[in-house]
């Protein structure tokens, strides 16, 4: 595209000097698209863009609202070519600290190509903000699917989660972090293909002060790692996995794992993430496979050394139930209530059943009490008169039946699983995944002392003052020698080396 004018050099890979000021217009202004039409840094002031021409980008309609700013649909003049334009709210133009590390973000983010990846194509500052230009996503975030059709069958959420993961791998093969995973980030496009959103705004825009809407910080929050709530500037891919868990949890129940009324504070939020246990997934539904809340559970580990060592293995475990042909039809298919009425009418047949196996339960126990009770009345009488009762053994044996059927009953009616040790989770993964602990991890305990093991990533022995999984790894990537093999990948993502 022409840009209009440019302070110093043209391009994002003019560090020195990353401020390309687009001009706006309005369309029905006669533009030269050819023209160098001056600097413009101050078009409209207004924040609604809608109308409004920003070098060759007609702006057509907002699409979206999120805590960085706004999102339009726009078109290319020329080519024609749908776009997504991204104008951020927060980042101080003057501030040419801010401007650079958004600039290095950004140029990292535009670089990185994969089909599960939204593509940055350009980027510059108009009427002293700046934006980005992304590929257009004709299809529907996940935020507005499951609220819009109810939670997901396992074979969907287990796809989405699989290309996602398959899309984060890349990202970390490339050392860099999302840090901001989360259903508004991931969109399904009408080819059944995930797209993930935002790759490198969080570290650049957002830090808590500069949001002023709390509802938009809560949603960010809904998703956030414990040592990213705590320190977010020194985290790893872990933390990543962990806002994918919490992802995956909303695929399969329709809620984060922390939005429970209690969790309604910033505070009780953040406090959640790194103390509490979310309600588990059979609360909600019973069709989940084990193998699977095992590994949404791992994922949300409060500890990062034992959350799956890698997103290939999160695909690993997710290959058996993903099923790609299970997406296509989820924008396209006019039953969006299917899956949720059909959840309601499992829950109330499952409510049914619960209901007649409770009064059944009830007549039995109620009928052995009455046996029991003559059977009390004919030993005392029996007594009286000095008969040995011959049913003496029989009574015994009647009391112990019945004792295991209220112990029974009551294993049915809570639900506790029995799980043979080889199914406990931790033997899901790779050895270098230790097993999870069954003492409730809070981040300011230490998890795992120097005798009990080695640590799992690799990472230096943590300093004594923080626990191990709030320190800052080593490397901003995963440490190599520890990926597990690769799983066939389904799509393949290259990095460019100049900016196109
Ligand atoms: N490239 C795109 N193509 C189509 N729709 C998009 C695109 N980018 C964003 N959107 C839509 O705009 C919505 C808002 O996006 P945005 O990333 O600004 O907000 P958010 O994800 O809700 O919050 P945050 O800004 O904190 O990430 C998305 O959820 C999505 O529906």
């Amino acid at each position: 595209m022409v840009v209009a004018s440019v302070e110093g050099k043209a391009g994002f890979s003019e560090v020195s000097d990353p401020t390309i000021q687009y001009p706006i217009h309005h369309p029905s202004s006669s533009v030269d698209s050819f023209q160098d039409s001056g600097l413009s840094g101050s078009g409209a002031k207004s924040d609604n863009w809608s109308g409004q021409l920003i070098g060759q980008y007609d702006i057509q309609r907002l699409i979206g609202q999120g805590a960085y700013g706004q999102v339009y649909y726009a078109v290319h003049r020329w080519l024609e070519l749908p776009v997504a334009i991204k104008v951020l709210q927060h980042i101080d133009t003057n501030d040419r600290q801010s401007l650079d590390r958004f600039q290095r973000e950004a140029k990292i983010a535009a670089r990185l190509r994969h089909s599960n990846l939204v593509r940055c194509t350009d980027g510059g500052i108009v009427g002293g903000k700046m934006f980005l230009v992304t590929d257009f996503v004709d299809g529907e975030d996940l935020r507005a699917l499951v609220r819009r059709r109810g939670p997901l069958s396992v074979a969907e959420a287990s796809e989405i989660i699989y290309q996602t993961a398959n899309a984060l791998q890349f990202i970390v093969d490339n050392h860099t972090i999302h840090r901001d995973i989360k259903p508004a980030n991931i969109m399904l496009d009408s080819n059944g293909n995930v797209r993930v959103l935002d790759l490198g705004l969080a570290r650049c825009s957002v830090t808590g002060e500069s949001l002023t809407e709390t509802g938009q910080i809560m949603g960010t929050l809904d998703y956030i790692a414990p040592e990213q709530a705590v320190d977010s500037r020194h985290v790893d891919f872990r933390a990543d996995l962990y806002s994918l868990g919490c992802t995956f949890y909303f695929l399969l129940t329709g809620q984060a794992p922390f939005s429970t009324t209690e969790n309604s504070t910033l505070a009780s939020k953040i406090l959640a993430h790194l103390e509490a246990d979310p309600p588990p997934i059979k609360q909600f539904r019973r069709d989940v496979p084990r193998a699977v809340t095992t590994l949404v559970t791992q994922m949300l580990n409060k500890s990062p050394d034992l959350r799956p060592s890698s997103f290939d293995s999160v695909c690993n475990a997710l290959s058996p139930y993903a099923q790609h042909d299970s997406l296509a039809r989820l924008l396209t298919k006019s039953g969006d209530h299917i899956n949720l009425t059909g959840r309601r009418a499992a829950e109330s047949g499952l409510k049914w059943v619960n209901q007649v196996v409770g009064g059944i339960t009830a007549t039995v126990v109620a009928l052995l009490r009455l046996v029991l009770i003559g059977l009390g009345f004919l030993e005392r009488a029996s007594r009286r008169v000095g008969q040995q009762p011959s049913y003496h053994f029989s009574f015994r044996w009647l009391k112990s039946l019945m004792a295991l059927g209220v112990l029974a009953c009551a294993i049915w009616f809570t639900g506790i699983e029995i799980i043979p040790a080889e199914n406990l989770p931790g033997s899901f993964f790779e050895s270098e995944t230790a097993e999870p602990s069954l003492v409730k991890h809070s981040p300011f305990t230490q998890t795992q002392s120097p005798s009990q093991g080695q640590p799992l990533t690799g990472d230096a022995a943590p300093p004594m003052h923080r626990p191990p999984h709030l320190q800052p790894p080593a490397h901003p990537h995963q440490p190599s020698g520890h990926v597990p093999p690769r799983p066939p990948v389904r799509s393949q993502g290259v990095q460019y080396n100049a900016y196109q």
